[in-house]
């Protein structure tokens, strides 16, 4: 059983993050309130369901959900407008704004600790939010060694009330993990994106799901990613260096050597298969039911329609459709013990469905 979050929480930043923590909490009925330097923001936020825009009499814990360069300054201001709340942050970076809260709140910085959810969007602002961005992701928890167990323990618990899995870490560890998993992700997408300007239409007339797999984070806010990139810079730094040997690699590779192309794709390969599954419970065993799906618009909605019906839940799907067959096979990938449940349902509802 998840321990209950202190409340009122105030949400500071209505935007993306600080509008879907507020929702997911709302969705505990933990009381938010919340604050922007935009009013249509809060307003937004409030018609959404993610709190209250009054200003509240007294809070527990202040999230702090505004860009990376402004996090130290506003976590420094709520320790001292509410010198009883536990003070926590959303930002991607997290040894800059400790410094700035060490630096400048004094014994009041031991109320502070950082958090950082490893979920978010390409889209900004209030309306992109949603009250299940953090369920099943990962929420690092980066405590300073002076912070106040108290305060720890309810930045650990703010994460897992918004149905987050807690990863705790120093800043600077915290730092040199996002430099590779998040910052690094984000600057190849980017790069990637970046060469399709100027290219001809009928080049991009040919863009598939690959490009679209790679290039969706490449659409986050610039003026965002500045800062989070800059506030990283000697991590990201490095890592950029160890890509750059790589591709010097595949130059020399596509010149002259194509053993040295292959032994970077291997690379690749070994890389995805670390990736771990979604976070929080062990991952069931999974298992595919193959349906047969009749070439007729709407087939694939229908076949929607009734899996959710029967309350399995879809962990993953594969399309194989040959255009010259009229019926195409759908692999709907379940965990295993609902294996059975699907394809009685399936079946009940008149689809070929089995194993
Ligand atoms: N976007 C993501 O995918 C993502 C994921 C994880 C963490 N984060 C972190 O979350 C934080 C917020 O990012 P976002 O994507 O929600 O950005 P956003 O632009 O959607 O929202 C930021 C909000 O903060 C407000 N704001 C700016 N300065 C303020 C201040 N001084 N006081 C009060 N409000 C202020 C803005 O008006 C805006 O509503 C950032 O620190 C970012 O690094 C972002
Ligand atoms: O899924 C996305 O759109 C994201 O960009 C999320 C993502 C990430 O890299 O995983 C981006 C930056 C954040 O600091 C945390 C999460």
């Amino acid at each position: 059983m998840n321990p209950s979050l202190a409340g009122p929480v105030l949400v500071v930043g209505c935007g993306l993050m600080g509008t879907s923590t507020g929702l997911a909490l709302r969705r505990r009925e933990v009381e938010v309130y919340l604050d922007d330097l935009r009013r249509s923001h809060v307003e937004v936020a409030e018609s959404r369901g993610a709190g209250s825009g009054e200003k509240p009499t007294s809070v527990a814990m202040v999230v702090i959900a505004v860009p990376p360069d402004h996090v130290g300054p506003a976590v420094v201001d709520a320790l001292r407008e509410w010198p009883e709340a536990v003070v926590t942050d959303l930002s991607s970076i997290k040894a800059g704004p400790l410094a700035v809260v060490r630096a400048q709140a004094g014994a009041d910085a031991a109320r502070y600790v950082g958090g950082h959810p490893m979920a978010g969007s390409e889209r900004s602002g209030p309306v992109a939010a949603s009250e299940q961005l953090f369920d099943g992701r990962a929420w690092a928890v980066t405590p300073s060694p002076d912070a106040d167990p108290t305060a720890v323990e309810q930045a650990r618990v703010l994460a897992t009330t918004c149905g987050a899995t807690v990863i705790e870490l120093s800043p600077d560890e915290h730092d040199a993990a996002v430099a590779r998993v998040s910052h690094l992700p984000h600057v190849m997408a980017v790069l990637a994106a970046a060469q399709l300007n100027g290219g001809p239409e009928t080049h991009l007339a040919l863009s598939g799901q690959g490009l679209r797999d790679v290039t969706r984070i490449a659409g986050g806010d610039p003026r965002l990613w500045r800062q989070i990139l800059g506030g990283n810079a000697s991590h990201l730094g490095r890592i950029l260096r160890s890509v750059r040997a790589d591709i010097d690699t595949l130059l020399t590779g596509l010149e002259s050597s194509p053993d040295e192309i292959v032994k970077v794709l291997e690379r690749g390969v070994h890389g995805t298969d670390l990736i771990p599954g979604k976070h929080g419970a062990e991952l069931p065993a999974e298992s595919t039911v193959y349906v047969h799906l009749p070439d007729r618009p709407g087939e694939l909605a229908r076949l929607f329609g009734d899996a959710g019906e029967s309350g399995v839940n879809i962990e993953d799907l594969r399309i194989d459709h040959d255009p010259a067959r009229p019926v195409g096979l759908v692999e709907v990938v379940v965990a295993s013990d609902r294996v059975d449940t699907l394809i009685d349902a399936l079946g009940e509802r008149g689809w070929r469905a089995h194993r």
